[in-house]
C-alpha cells in the first residue's frame, strides 16, 4: 500500500538488513534504503559513545534526500577500547577471547536528519555478559560464520544468546536499532507511530 501523499517518507541510511527489519516492527516501511559509504576510522583517543554518535551523523549527512533519514551505528566497547567489525576469524576470534567471561557495552547511536537539515540524534547503553567460553565453544561459535560483519565478533540475535549469561539495557539496540530510542526521535519529528 503506498504512503498518503501527507505522510512523511524516511529514508533508511542502512545496509544492514536488520535495521530494515528492526523498523517494520515500528510499524514504518522506508520509501528507500540507502546505504551510506564513510570512513569509519575512529579518532585518534575517541571514546566509543562519541565515535558511535558520531557515525550514526555522519551517515545520516551522507544521504542525499530531501525526506527525513534514518541512520545507526551499533559499536561493541570493551572498556574505552572499540572493537572492530569482524571480517575474518582470526579478528572474531580475538574479539570472542576478549569478551569471554566478562562484561562489556553495546552503544547504539541513531541519528535522524529532517528535510531542514536539522539532526536528531539518541544513544542506547546496553550491558552484555558472556559466559566464560571454552576453546570448543569460540571453535563452534567461529565455524558458525555468524560473526561475519558484525561489531565485537557476535550477533546476539543468533546462537550467540546461548551463550550470554546476562543483559541490560535494549536487545534491540545490540542488534543494530535501539527501538526505544527510535520510536521517541521518529515521534519527535513528528512522524504518526500511534
Ligand atoms: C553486537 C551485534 C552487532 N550486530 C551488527 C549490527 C550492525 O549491522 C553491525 C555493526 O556495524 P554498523 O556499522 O553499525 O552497521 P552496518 O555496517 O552493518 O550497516 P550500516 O552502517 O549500513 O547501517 O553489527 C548484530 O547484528 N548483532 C549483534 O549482537
Amino acid at each position: 500500500m503506498s504512503a498518503p501523499p501527507s505522510a512523511k517518507r524516511l529514508v533508511l541510511a542502512s545496509a544492514s538488513p536488520r535495521r530494515r527489519e528492526l523498523l517494520a516492527r515500528l510499524g514504518v516501511e522506508p520509501a528507500a534504503v540507502t546505504p551510506a559509504h564513510i570512513d569509519e576510522t575512529p579518532l585518534k583517543g575517541e571514546l566509543p559513545r562519541d565515535y558511535a554518535i558520531r557515525m550514526a551523523r555522519e551517515k545520516a549527512e551522507a544521504a542525499e534526500s530531501e525526506d527525513h533519514v534514518l541512520a545507526g551505528d551499533t559499536v561493541v566497547a570493551a572498556g574505552r577500547r572499540i572493537l572492530p567489525k569482524a571480517e575474518d576469524e582470526a579478528t572474531a576470534r580475538k574479539c570472542l577471547e576478549l569478551l569471554s567471561g566478562r562484561r562489556h557495552r553495546v552503544l547504539s547511536a541513531i541519528a535522524l536528519r529532517a528535510p531542514d537539515g536539522k539532526l536528531r540524534e539518541k544513544l542506547s547503553e546496553t550491558t552484555v555478559r558472556f559466559k566464560r567460553l571454552s576453546v570448543e565453544e569460540i571453535d563452534a561459535y567461529i565455524a558458525s560464520g555468524e560473526w561475519h560483519g558484525k561489531a565485537g565478533g557476535y550477533a546476539i540475535q543468533g546462537a550467540a544468546e546461548g551463550l550470554i549469561a546476562w543483559i541490560e539495557g535494549s536487545h534491540s539496540g545490540v542488534v543494530g536499532l535501539p527501538l526505544f530510542e527510535t520510536r521517541a526521535l521518529l515521534k519527535a519529528a513528528g512522524f504518526d507511530l500511534g
